[in-house]
């Protein structure tokens, strides 16, 4: 390349990454640099690794070890998408912020979290619900990640937004939960449990640790009545969804309130927060293809010049392919990040 060229890109890239990392910010955080963009707990030398670990996990599934599960959830999420990491209905005249926390609201009102009231988060995030019911009901919120990274995160969002007195984080598996039986008065979980290979086992311990006549309401992952497995296009976006998002395998809506019975809960109400007049959730991910186009032009900028680890680009590149599976299960309505089911455990009859 001529010297005239070489010096025009090098001040073209300089000026884009001045323009993304100390202009633009993060997506709830502005002028939070994106030099500090890492995997979540992964060392950056390992990202490569985890990587293609990730996508030996779905040819066996089975082996996938401990820590690489710990370590799933990728910073990224935080960066380009905010604190919470889940869909919400999008609501004409607001923005994307104040849909996810009215979104959020509405579990901690299906509960009845008041002050007072000890409610658990399972599967927290970085605690973007959390503050958000714990600001909203006043009641104390105990969340639990099996991600020791988002603990640290989500504790340090919540001293800085002045609600630690309220909202405490657990590092842990909710497979097998470090609390005693009917040690809460309410429980939610937001798009969540969908990680858990088997439902039954998660509602299983969200059962043990309610406390009679406790509620649960759950933001289910799951495909709809309109999902038609004998069509090869519709596999196609389902498995997607499954691959990109580390899932076991998305469950169909009408086995949802089964297993809840099963474990023993009384289901209150089931409803899909998808259907209209809910404005569609993936609208989000949409609108953002520019700026998936940024992002993927700034990472891949970030990792030659080694400011970003190796194998952010290859994350990201899936993370964009699976914005594409999840808008297309929205817009054809074959799948739903948002089927809700709101429990009751029941009463200790032998008590009564
Ligand atoms: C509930 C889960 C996570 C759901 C969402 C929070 C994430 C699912 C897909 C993610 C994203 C897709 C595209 C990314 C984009 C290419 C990048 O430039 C910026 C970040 C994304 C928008 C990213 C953000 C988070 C998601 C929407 C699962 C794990 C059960
Ligand atoms: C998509 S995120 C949703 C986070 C949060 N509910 C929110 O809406 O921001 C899924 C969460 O489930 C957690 N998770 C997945 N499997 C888990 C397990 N076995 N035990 C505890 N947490 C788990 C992840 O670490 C992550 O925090």
């Amino acid at each position: 390349m001529e010297t005239g060229a070489l010096v025009c890109t090098a001040a073209l890239i300089g000026l884009g990454l001045y323009w993304f990392v100390w202009v633009m910010g993060s997506a709830e955080q502005k002028g939070k640099r994106a030099v500090e963009l890492k995997m979540g707990s992964i060392s950056r030398d390992k990202v490569q690794d985890k990587y293609k670990q990730y996508w030996s996990f779905f040819r066996r599934p089975n082996e996938i070890s401990e820590s690489a599960r710990r370590r799933r959830s990728p910073h990224i999420y935080e960066w380009g998408w905010g604190q919470s990491f889940h869909f919400s209905p999008s609501l004409a005249g607001r923005s994307h912020l104040e849909a996810t926390r009215i979104h959020e609201e509405r579990a901690s009102d299906l509960i009845g979290a008041r002050p007072g009231h000890r409610i658990l988060d399972v599967g927290c995030g970085v605690g973007g619900p959390m503050r958000a019911i714990a600001a909203h009901s006043r009641s104390n919120v105990v969340g639990i990640t099996i991600n020791e990274y988002q603990v640290s995160r989500a504790r340090a969002h919540n001293r800085k937004a002045g609600l630690d007195s309220l909202c405490e984080v657990v590092c842990g598996n909710f497979l097998q939960m470090p609390f005693p039986d009917s040690s809460f008065d309410g429980a939610y979980s937001i798009e969540a449990t969908c990680h858990a290979p088997k439902l039954e086992d998660v509602y299983g311990e969200i059962y043990r640790v309610l406390k009679p006549g406790g509620l649960y309401v759950s933001y289910e992952w799951v495909t709809t009545p309109l999902y038609r497995p004998e069509d090869p296009e519709q596999v196609e976006v389902i498995q997607g969804i499954e691959r990109g998002d580390a899932l076991p395998g998305l469950r169909r809506q009408d086995e949802i309130a089964q297993i809840a019975k099963k474990v023993g809960f009384e289901v209150v109400r089931e409803e899909d927060l998808a259907r209209p007049p809910a404005g569609p959730w993936w609208a989000r991910l949409k609108m953002g293809r520019l700026a998936y186009w940024r992002n993927h032009l700034v990472i891949k900028a970030l990792s030659f010049l080694g400011i970003a680890p190796k194998g952010v680009a290859d994350v990201h590149e899936m993370l964009f392919l699976t914005a594409a599976h999840l808008s297309r299960g929205g817009e054809t309505g074959i799948f739903t990040p948002m089927h809700m089911i709101l429990c009751r455990k029941p009463l200790d009859n032998a008590a009564a």
